[in-house]
């Protein structure tokens, strides 16, 4: 028997929710093959608020994972926390030396809740190095705005702006998360291929446990494209299964809560989501 291999290039989230634990969950949940490498670990103290430390890992060492995991010929490649210019581009030119297609790249630039750029260079460098390569992109609000170089999207009109200027800086596909910030009654999400703009919309859930909503429905977006879905088709599969990971969200500790991973295997079919031409 083989396996459909993905790679993820992210960070550790020690509290198990978001980063390479909840795609590595993810790509199980959804029968792919998942392999790490590793750009930062992500601490939280428990004796204050569960504040987050963030520790680097050196550059050689990413470069060796890259090297190791790319060695064994994966199928899909996805990209998380990428804490430096540096990183981000090390990054890339392992995706340009891989020669492959499926790359989703999820340009995560802060936690949930927070607005302030990990490190303002970032964002220059995912334009350079990332976009080119992305076959799509997985921005929330926030992060639509800065790749595109305008204001935080707030509505379905800003968000296909957005869309638009992403575009043209070379991600093949764009998906703008509207998530719960959007002033809009549904969780709408904004595709765009550069020709038509599609909403997917499904039942906001009224819930703080959402804690790698974004790192779980790009990772779920990896793996069905590893599997052979089409671009759309892999989008829609991918926003079923993360809906259902929000609704059946849960408490961890009296700080966060992540969304459940192993929705697709357990709630599949429990969310509908309807499509609309924009
Ligand atoms: N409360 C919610 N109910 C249903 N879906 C949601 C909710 N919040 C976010 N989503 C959806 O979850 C996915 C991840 O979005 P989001 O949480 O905004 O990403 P990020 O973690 O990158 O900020 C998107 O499809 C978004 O529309
Ligand atoms: C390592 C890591 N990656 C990504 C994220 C982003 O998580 P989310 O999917 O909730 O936006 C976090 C947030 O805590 C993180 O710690």
């Amino acid at each position: 028997m083989t396996m459909k291999k993905t790679l993820t290039i992210a960070g550790s989230d020690t509290s198990g929710g978001a980063g390479i634990q909840a795609d590595l969950k993810t790509f199980q949940e959804h029968g792919t093959y998942g392999m790490t490498a590793l750009t930062v670990i992500v601490t939280m103290d428990p004796e204050n608020n569960w504040n987050h430390n963030v520790y680097s890992l050196p550059i050689d060492v990413l470069q060796a994972q890259l090297n190791t995991a790319l060695s064994t010929g994966v199928d899909a490649i996805k990209t998380g926390m990428l804490s430096t210019e540096e990183v981000i581009q090390t990054a890339g030119e392992a995706i340009t030396a891989s020669g492959l297609d499926h790359v989703v790249i999820d340009p995560v630039m802060v936690c949930k809740g927070e607005d302030e750029v990990l490190n303002p260079g970032n964002v220059g460098a995912m334009v350079q190095y990332l976009l080119p390569k992305a076959e799509i992109v997985t921005p929330n609000l926030f992060e639509a705005g800065q790749l595109a170089g305008i204001k935080t999207p707030k509505t379905v009109a800003d968000m296909k702006v957005a869309a638009e200027k992403i575009h043209a800086h070379g991600a093949r596909n764009v998906v703008i998360k509207g998530g719960k910030q959007l002033e809009h009654d549904k969780a709408a999400d904004l595709f765009y291929d550069g020709k038509s703009f599609i909403l997917l919309e499904a039942e906001k859930t009224a819930t703080y446990h959402n804690h790698g909503a974004g790192c779980t429905f790009a990772a779920a977006i990896t793996a069905n494209l590893a599997n052979g879905l089409p671009v759309k088709e892999a989008v829609i599969e991918a926003k079923k299964f993360v809906s259902a990971a929000i609704a059946n969200g849960w408490k961890l500790n009296e700080y966060v809560g992540p969304v459940m991973h192993g929705a697709k295997n357990r709630f599949e079919g429990t969310t509908e989501i309807t499509l609309t031409e924009v």
